[in-house]
């Protein structure tokens, strides 16, 4: 199978399930990653290294790591809120780390109880442990802008400050940022405005990717309007769970399947086997009964005739 013109990057098991209440079994999380990393997705952010009376559901995020690292070739991704948590990531063996610093400082006050200037210290103090290691062991290190279209505590963000952020994160260390659109306030034009903003000040090469939610519809759109501004990173979630509980009206992501379908269906490879991904659905739904799976592809079926980007 191809390796693919875009990488969708898989969150729902970190962020659809720091969003629910219910607790997926360890066992079910590893049939999960395996299942859709045998589908071909090839980036999945397994969890989160964050203080296990906060979420609970995540507390396993070692061993999930674990197992995520015995299946070849998958970069194993995972959330840090600080350098304590980077600290417990490498040393699992995470091949990717992102740290949230969310532009909103109501956010990042609400969310990681940290003002903008100590997030910083945190990304230097992580940047610092990466660079200690040997050049083979050190992780990707991402700066993920949250909040970047506006927040639902503070409303919209001044452009000068998330320029003046993406600037220090990469300053500090980071190999590069990412914008997040926490609280699905985002729509094409803003997509589009933020990525020449971001990359007008810290360089293309240091925003490849982008992290949205479905919140108001503009999901697919969004992604859209991402993957015309240059972008080749796409997060989304399995069944389109997600949200950040810190962040009030949050909801889930984009839907994994609907965006595989939307790629492919446009002839950009996503290395997917969209039968064998949307399979993974049953892993979930036995493992989280009641909890509804959203996704349009899932529910209509592929289009008769339907040709994967390979067959174009
Ligand atoms: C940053 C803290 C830890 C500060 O929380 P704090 O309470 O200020 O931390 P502290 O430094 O005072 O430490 C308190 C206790 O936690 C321990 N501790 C400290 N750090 C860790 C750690 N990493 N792992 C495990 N334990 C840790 C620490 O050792 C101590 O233990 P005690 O002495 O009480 O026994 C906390 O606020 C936190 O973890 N917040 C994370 C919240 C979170 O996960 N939010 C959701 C993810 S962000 C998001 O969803 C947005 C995003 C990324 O998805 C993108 C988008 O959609 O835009």
């Amino acid at each position: 199978m191809a390796a693919g013109d875009v990488l969708i990057s898989e969150v729902g098991p970190r962020d659809g399930l720091q969003s629910i209440t219910a607790i997926m079994p360890l066992a079910a999380k590893k049939a999960w990653i395996t299942a859709e990393a045998a589908a071909g997705v090839r980036e999945i952010e397994v969890g989160s290294f964050v203080p296990a009376k906060l979420l609970p559901q995540l507390a396993d995020t070692a061993e999930v790591v674990a197992h995520a690292k015995t299946i070849p070739g998958l970069a194993v991704a995972v959330l840090v809120p600080n350098a304590r948590g980077a600290e417990a990531a490498i040393q699992a063996g995470a091949d990717k780390l992102t740290l949230p610093l969310s532009v909103s400082e109501t956010h990042s006050l609400r969310n990681l109880r940290r003002t903008h200037a100590q997030v910083m210290e945190e990304a230097k103090a992580i940047a610092a442990m990466i660079a200690a290691l040997p050049p083979d062991r050190r992780p990707h290190f991402e700066g993920s802008l949250s909040t970047a279209f506006g927040c639902t505590l503070e409303g919209p963000i001044p452009d000068s400050q998330i320029a003046r952020l993406a600037e220090e994160l990469m300053a500090a260390g980071c190999d590069e940022v990412g914008l997040s659109d926490t609280t699905g306030y985002a729509d094409p034009a803003s997509v589009r405005r933020l990525i020449k903003l971001v990359r007008d000040t810290v360089g293309a090469d240091a925003l490849t990717g982008i992290h949205l939610h479905n919140t108001r519809g503009l999901g697919l759109a969004n992604a859209l309007a991402a993957l015309d501004a240059g972008l080749t990173t796409l997060d989304s979630s399995l069944g389109g769970l997600g949200g950040c509980p810190f962040a009030p009206g949050a909801s889930g992501n984009i839907v994994t399947e609907d965006l595989a379908f939307m790629l492919e269906a446009m002839g950009v490879r996503t290395g997917i086997d969209l039968d064998a991904l949307f399979a993974v659905r049953t892993i979930l739904a036995d493992a989280l009964p009641g909890e509804p799976l959203y996704g349009f592809i899932t529910a209509a079926g592929l289009p008769l005739g339907f040709k994967p980007a390979d067959h174009h």
